[in-house]
């Protein structure tokens, strides 16, 4: 794992802003009701569009950068990642009580059971989130379990809030407790994780160092 300083920003820009627009095919792609015809037309469009972005492609994994303002930022990842199209992009802020939170909207492309969320993408935001909790609490670790409890259907389309926190720590080993919930703070799913830090990350530090 490597932390890389970033350079050529404008790019990075261009990149996500990339991204974004993806994010916005892929929910027109999940909502369309256009013809047989023009589906194939836009699918011929696309296909010429993605040999165009393969003509150059990274073979290495994106790294965790320190951006222009000093935080510490992973482009290419799937929860957060503003380079990546998969990503909400959550952002993840600390909670002014301890912990972490975030503010979200799904969208109907996260769709599992009709009208809901897929139970999947809920515990892979509560698996981000309650990892980025026990790291602010200064001990980084990889997921080793997670538990989720859903109590309701988790809805797209409308504003929600997810919230962890770091409970408590053994050795190497780290338990972060973790919800999405209402704004009112109804919670709609529940987690329970544990995270351990890899022994080589203490010697080296998660940079590598
Ligand atoms: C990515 C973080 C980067 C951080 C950088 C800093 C910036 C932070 C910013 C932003 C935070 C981002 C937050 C991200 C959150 C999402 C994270 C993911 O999705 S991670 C992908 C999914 N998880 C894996 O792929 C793990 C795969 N497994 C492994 O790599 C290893 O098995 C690992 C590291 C989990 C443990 O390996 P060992 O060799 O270090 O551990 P051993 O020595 O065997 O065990 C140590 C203790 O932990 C227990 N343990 C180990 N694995 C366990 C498990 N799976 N379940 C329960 N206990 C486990 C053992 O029983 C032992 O406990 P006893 O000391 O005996 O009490």
């Amino acid at each position: 794992m490597t932390i890389e300083v970033t350079a050529g920003e404008p790019r990075l820009d261009a990149l996500c802003v990339l991204a974004g627009q993806v994010r916005e095919l892929m929910d027109a792609v999940a909502l369309t009701d256009v013809g047989e015809e023009e589906l194939t037309a836009v699918t011929g469009e696309l296909s010429a569009l993605t040999g165009r972005l393969r003509a150059a492609a990274r073979t290495t994994p994106q790294p965790f950068e320190v951006a222009p303002d000093g935080t510490l930022r992973h482009l290419g990842n799937a929860v957060t990642g503003a380079a990546n199209p998969h990503a909400l992009p959550l952002a993840v802020e600390r909670a002014p009580g301890g912990g972490v939170r975030a503010e979200l909207v799904f969208r109907p492309l996260h769709e599992g059971p009709p009208g809901a969320v897929h139970g999947g993408i809920s515990a892979m935001i509560l698996d981000h989130l309650l990892g980025q909790a026990v790291a602010a609490a200064g001990l980084a670790g990889m997921t080793g379990t997670l538990t989720v409890r859903y109590r309701a259907p988790v809805p797209y389309g409308t504003p929600l809030v997810a919230t962890a926190e770091h409970t408590r720590s053994e050795g190497r080993k780290s338990w972060a407790d973790g919800r999405i919930a209402l704004p009112d703070g109804t919670p709609l799913a529940e987690a329970t994780g544990l995270f351990v830090t890899p022994a080589g990350w203490l010697q080296r530090g998660p940079a590598g160092q």
